[in-house]
């Protein structure tokens, strides 16, 4: 095993899996710098999520290294990446997956509750973020009562209040109307900028990848060719990034 370079809070080398027997990731190597927010991107079906949850360790890759803050993810035991996942790592998905039955503020104390932070503390935390995100007027409500805009902004909060080193995030604006998009984007990429938090987005347009500080492309499993840089507004925005499979 090669130790990854200091500067990458995440870093894997030559990642495979399959789902029965069809190649999903086929030798991808991805570096992912302290404090910067990485888009991943490419069409349905190139290999985005797999590769957020190999990074994870929601999955185990088949062949290939998973390094995070340059110790190896891909040899712990289910436990120890549960625990790692539990304590170091934020994952929204495209659909926010609240539980029913509680409340707004409930809901995003969840991570903080399971880490074992004390009920009083967690509610402070959880209600500061759900301000930070707009929707502190949700707190009280069950998610029935709340739009779908409000529900995957109570779901970014849930990822942010336990201030993790990384967040994975899987199009989390996907299921959203256009003009919540943007918005709930921009809040997720401000938010973790101003708390240090890195931010691999699986972006599948060029409107979420530009609110990126650099983009990698995946191809069927493979990583694909240089990405252009656009015009990046007001600082935010992506980079060129040559890369290889
Ligand atoms: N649970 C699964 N069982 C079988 N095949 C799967 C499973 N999940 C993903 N795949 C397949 O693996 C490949 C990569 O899928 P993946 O979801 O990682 O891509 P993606 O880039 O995230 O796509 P999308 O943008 O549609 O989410 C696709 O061919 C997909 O059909």
């Amino acid at each position: 095993m090669v130790a990854p370079p200091d500067n990458d809070v995440l870093w894997a080398r030559g990642l495979h899996y399959s789902y029965d027997g069809s190649p999903a990731l086929a030798g991808v190597s991805i570096g992912v710098r302290e404090g910067e927010v990485l888009a991943v991107t490419g069409p349905r079906g190139a290999g985005k999520t797999t590769l957020l949850k190999c990074l994870s360790g929601q999955l185990v890759p088949e062949a290939g290294e998973v390094w995070f803050n340059s110790a190896p993810v891909h040899t712990l035991s289910r436990a120890a990446r549960e625990r790692l996942r539990r304590e170091r790592f934020g994952w929204i998905d495209s659909a926010p997956h609240l539980v029913p039955e509680l409340t707004g503020w409930e809901n995003a104390a969840l991570p903080l509750l399971a880490r074992g932070t004390g009920h009083r503390a967690a509610r402070q935390a959880a209600a500061e973020w759900l301000e930070r995100l707009d929707v502190g007027d949700c707190a009280r409500k069950r998610p029935g009562a709340l739009t779908r805009a409000q529900c995957q902004r109570i779901a970014i909060a849930r990822a942010l209040a336990c201030e993790p080193t990384v967040v994975l995030a899987d199009d989390p604006a996907a299921p959203l109307h256009s003009n919540d998009r943007a918005q709930v984007l921009r809040t997720l990429t401000t938010a973790a900028r101003s708390h240090q938090i890195t931010v691999v987005l699986a972006a599948p347009d060029d409107e979420t990848a530009a609110l990126a500080d650099r983009a990698v492309g995946l191809a069927d499993g493979r990583r694909s060719g240089a990405i252009p840089a656009p015009d990046a507004p007001d600082g935010e925005g992506r980079a060129a990034c040559s890369v290889s499979a």
